[in-house]
């Protein structure tokens, strides 16, 4: 395995504030005629001590530990398919227009270990529904016809539902007969080079952010922090890599779902590769079989980015891969989450092996996948 590589890191100072109102990440990434990548705007202030660190809440409720470890299983509401591709200039009149009585809306229990709660909604047969971003469309979009496509989700276009709109795609776990997930989030770097510079130039203290630090560690903030109660989402994150594999091995493991009907997704402190291995071991039941299905799947995948197009010219952050077994020992892996994976510049490409630093835009994408395999590997050996 590659040896651990350092992290650039962000020194948040305080200045003293104009009073100004600080621009919205989505204000601000339209001004730039980028793409937005936040699913909602949120409100920003000047805190009260006069420092233009802006106070910020979460912008979705981010499902904690507490929340998933009982059982990882959500409900997803189901709600009848009109076929119609979103058209922004109709979303108004279809609010008025939905008549879909709550009574006919039929469930669907899924497994969700990662992410924003309420960002799913069961679609058609064998279809989910995920909360649009423009992000993710585009990539979606990209991803058609480019040698990668087999190993994303078929990706099924814009809906529109109770006057939201979603991106349709295959649910993965429809064909598997009670499913072992687990969701392994890539990549050296969870938050994207814009955001680092975004955070630089208008940090925002986050008190949601700060208590699910707590959680994890009463310790881990500073003491101006704590002075505070609050932290900025670069800290946060940054935090989160350098607990988590994310920084030593570029990946991290989300959450996990057994067969068994247990959920585990308290794996912030899962660190070395002793304790990684653990949990693949666990995950895998010991199954040889299943194990070496993993490996030629991830194998197809590495040499596939290697020659997709789409890899080349994006940034791939927060993306995860979803590995999926059942009884039958069919196992397949995913790659899925594409909300904040952005296309560079014309003529840019990345390496997606090579350390990252301010500027390259490297995401340790394929270092981690490396990783991954490794690990793998050292399994049966142990499961035997
Ligand atoms: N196509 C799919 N089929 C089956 N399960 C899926 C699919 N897409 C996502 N999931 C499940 O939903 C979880 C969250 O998905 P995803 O990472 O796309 O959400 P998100 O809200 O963008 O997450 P984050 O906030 O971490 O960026 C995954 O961990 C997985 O369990
Ligand atoms: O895994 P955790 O510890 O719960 O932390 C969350 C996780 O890092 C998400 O990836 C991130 O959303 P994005 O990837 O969309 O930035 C979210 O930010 P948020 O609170 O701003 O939604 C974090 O709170």
């Amino acid at each position: 395995m590659a040896s651990a590589r350092p992290v650039p890191q962000l020194t948040v100072t305080t200045e003293e504030g104009s009073g100004a109102r600080e621009l919205e990440y989505e204000e601000a990434e339209e001004i730039n005629g980028s793409a937005p990548l936040r699913r909602k705007l949120s409100t920003s202030s000047v805190s009260s001590t006069g420092s233009s660190v802006g106070f910020e809440e979460s912008e979705d409720d981010v499902l904690s530990d507490n929340e998933t470890k009982s059982k990882g299983i959500v409900t997803l509401e189901h709600v009848g398919d009109s076929g119609e591709q979103a058209n922004p200039w109709r979303t108004l009149k279809t609010v008025i227009h939905w008549h879909v009585v709550a009574s006919q809306r039929k469930r669907l229990s899924w497994v969700q270990l990662a992410g924003h709660k309420g960002s799913f909604k069961a679609g058609e047969e064998g279809t989910i529904l995920k909360k649009y971003t423009e992000n993710e469309k585009l990539c979606f979009e990209r991803l058609k016809g480019d040698v990668l496509e087999q190993f994303v989700p078929t990706y099924g276009g814009t809906v529109e539902r109770d006057g939201e709109i979603f991106l349709r795609m295959r649910d993965l776990l429809t064909s598997f007969d009670g499913p072992n997930v687990m969701d392994c989030k890539m990549g050296v770097r969870t938050y994207l080079e814009d955001e680092l510079v975004r955070a630089r130039e208008k940090p925002k203290m986050r008190r949601d952010l700060y208590n699910k630090m707590l959680e994890v560690d009463s310790e881990a903030p500073t003491a101006d922090e704590h002075r505070q109660q609050a932290v900025t989402k670069l800290r946060y994150m940054q935090w989160r890599e350098t607990i988590s594999s994310t920084s030593t091995m570029g990946y991290r493991i989300e959450g996990i779902k057994k067969s068994d009907g247990t959920c585990r997704t308290d794996f912030k402190k899962t660190h070395s590769r002793e304790e990684v291995t653990e949990v693949f071991k666990d995950f895998v039941s010991g199954n040889e079989k299943i194990t070496r299905s993993y490996i030629r799947r991830l194998e197809d995948i590495k040499q596939t980015l290697k020659a997709s197009d789409f890899f080349m010219k994006h940034e791939v952050i927060g993306s995860s891969l979803l590995f999926i077994h059942d009884h039958t020992e069919r196992a397949e892996v995913w790659l899925i989450d594409f909300g904040k994976t952005t296309a560079l510049p014309d003529g840019q490409t990345l390496d997606h092996n090579k350390p990252w630093l301010e500027g390259n835009r490297e995401d340790g994408y394929l270092w981690g996948l490396e990783n991954l395999l490794f690990t793998l590997h050292s399994l049966p050996a142990q499961c035997s």
